[in-house]
């Protein structure tokens, strides 16, 4: 085995949304040595920067091309890209950026992650963003991520904000911010109608600091511990194999199935799952790679009565976060306007048409994140467990009937030819039922494999130390208790801001 060198202070695991953030931050400030290891490329994709061009990138190299293991909501295993390369999801994502409506974070509090309400949280999620023409109580103006509503709006967008709002649901001003319901226009990273990825947005202007070493095409294996304490990583460019020590800490920021994959292979995690796959237990820790969640989405798609015109921005540029229950503290159904024909036979869109798509915002199913083998390239288990509690199903068929009625308010009558999906013939619970589990997509937003927390199945503490072993940290989505009522990536920020913190003072 090749030795780097150079032992770093710090050593950070993946370059995606929170990677990008921590390695910017922790690179500016102390002076310290810090190497960022990313397992994709250095080079963009040819349509990585074009708005609308998102969904072609889900079949290139800059996602890892996974599937989940067969569902037994669909029998059949699904997509579940996830993004490789330098900022990592964020480089493939759909850009729709919404903070998490507060009673997530607040839930987080009341599941054992004290500090982490959405007070807590909203100077760093505001540290992130530069939120144009948004109120600056509530929000970032200076942060290095520029966000915004679409600029120029979408027609169908238009309509189908017009047809909630005729349906009865309040307009929201900011439906970002996290603090509103209804239904409003969502900001977007997009700046100058091209992507503005965490790579863009804090890797980019960092790269030329001499502390930091970003290095590409670099598969982490495992981390190194001796006596309870990480001491670094293994890993391999191509076919040459590296060791990287860190004197201070290793920060895993390899994602929801990243993290979890790679404290598997280090030995930490549930014993009985380690034995099975033939890796050594370095410490034995239940909680690692379970409480997977994912927002179940769907769509009603529909065939236009005139031509769709073309997207500038990302096909979703309006959302509405309603409760299914007015007994609920917070949304649980979250709205988007589509322009394009989205279904899961064709998630990328395909041929003339719009849709409504419905997801669930708080799904009770729980999943895993599970090793095939202890080999490094070994693509992983996902298990999302979709509908695997009925109470998920059950809301979404509310979701679904509300979204067929806002489909038919008058504002839409000028773009609706007819309901495709699920159509006119399906009318009763048991059709409705069926649609949910044909027509289900992912929402791209894994979470929760490594979840903060203080009780035996958590996985790190509420400073995001992996419980057990000294100087590692995770500080990515994986580290959300309970996934939140938005779309994942800004509290992603938020998390990876708070996080840079946490580790700097540790050293300080
Ligand atoms: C297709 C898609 C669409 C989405 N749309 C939206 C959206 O519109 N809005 C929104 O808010 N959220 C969206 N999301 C979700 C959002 O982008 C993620 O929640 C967020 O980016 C997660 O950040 P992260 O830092 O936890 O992980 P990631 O950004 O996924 O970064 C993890 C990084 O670690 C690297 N890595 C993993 N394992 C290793 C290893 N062993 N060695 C080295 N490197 C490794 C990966 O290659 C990756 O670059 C979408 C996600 C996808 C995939």
């Amino acid at each position: 085995m090749a030795s780097v060198s150079t032992s770093y202070d710090y050593v950070i695991v993946g370059a995606g949304t929170a990677g990008c953030v921590i390695a910017a931050q922790l690179s500016e400030h102390d002076g310290a040595r810090v190497l960022l290891l990313e397992a994709g490329s250095r080079d963009p994709q040819p349509l990585g920067s074009v708005p609308p061009a998102w969904p072609k990138l889900l079949g290139t190299p800059a996602s890892w091309g996974e599937s989940t293991v067969a569902q037994a909501a669909t029998g059949t295993p699904m997509p579940f890209p996830r993004g490789r390369g330098l900022g990592g999801s964020s480089a493939i994502n759909g850009m729709i950026f919404v903070r998490g409506h507060r009673s997530s974070y607040d839930a987080w509090v009341a599941a054992g992650a004290k500090g982490w309400g959405f007070d807590d949280l909203l100077p760093y999620l505001c540290r992130s963003e530069n939120a144009v023409g948004r109120d600056p109580v509530v929000r970032g103006v200076d942060g290095p991520l520029l966000v915004g509503p679409s600029n120029p709006r979408h027609p169908v967008a238009e309509a189908v904000l017009a047809a909630a709002v005729e349906t009865g649901f309040a307009t929201a001003t900011d439906i970002s911010s996290g603090l509103e319901q209804g239904f409003g226009w969502n900001d977007l990273s997009i700046a100058d109608g091209r992507r503005f990825s965490a790579a863009d947005a804090y890797l980019a202007p960092a790269m030329g600091r001499p502390d930091l070493d970003v290095v590409t095409n670099a598969l982490v294996h495992r981390v190194t511990t001796e006596a309870g304490r990480a001491t670094g990583v293994e890993y391999s460019v191509g076919a040459e194999q590296f060791r990287a020590r860190c004197e201070r800490e290793v920060v895993l920021t390899a994602g929801t199935v990243g993290s979890a994959q790679l404290l598997l292979r280090s030995g930490i995690g549930p014993q009985s799952h380690l034995r099975d796959v033939g890796v050594e237990t370095v410490l034995h820790l239940p909680g690692v790679g379970a409480n997977l969640q994912d927002h179940p989405q769907t769509t009603v798609v529909y065939s236009p009565a005139r031509p769709v015109p073309p997207s500038a921005n990302n096909h979703a540029e309006v959302t509405g976060l309603i409760r299914s229950d007015l007994a609920l503290d917070g949304p649980d159904l979250q709205f988007l306007a589509v322009d394009m024909s989205m279904h899961s036979h064709a998630p990328a869109g395909s041929g003339q048409g719009y849709a409504i798509a419905c997801a669930l915002m708080t799904p009770r199913s729980r999943g895993t994140v599970r090793l095939t083998s202890g080999e490094p390239g070994a693509a992983p288990a996902i298990d999302p467990n979709y509908y695997g509690d009925p109470h998920d199903l059950e809301v979404m068929l509310t979701g679904l009937r509300i979204a067929r009625e806002i489909g038919r308010a008058s504002a839409l009558t000028p773009w609706r030819g007819f309901e495709a999906m699920p159509g006119r013939a399906a009318q009763d619970d048991a059709d409705l039922r069926a649609h949910l589990r044909s027509n289900l997509l992912t929402y791209f937003h894994p979470v929760g494999t490594c979840r903060i927390g203080t009780d035996t199945d958590a996985v790190v503490d509420t400073e995001l130390r992996v419980h057990g072993i000294g100087g590692l940290r995770i500080a990515d989505a994986s580290v959300m208790p309970t996934i939140v009522s938005g779309n994942t990536n800004a509290t992603v920020y938020g998390i990876a801001e708070r996080a840079a913190d946490l580790i700097a003072g540790a050293s300080s």
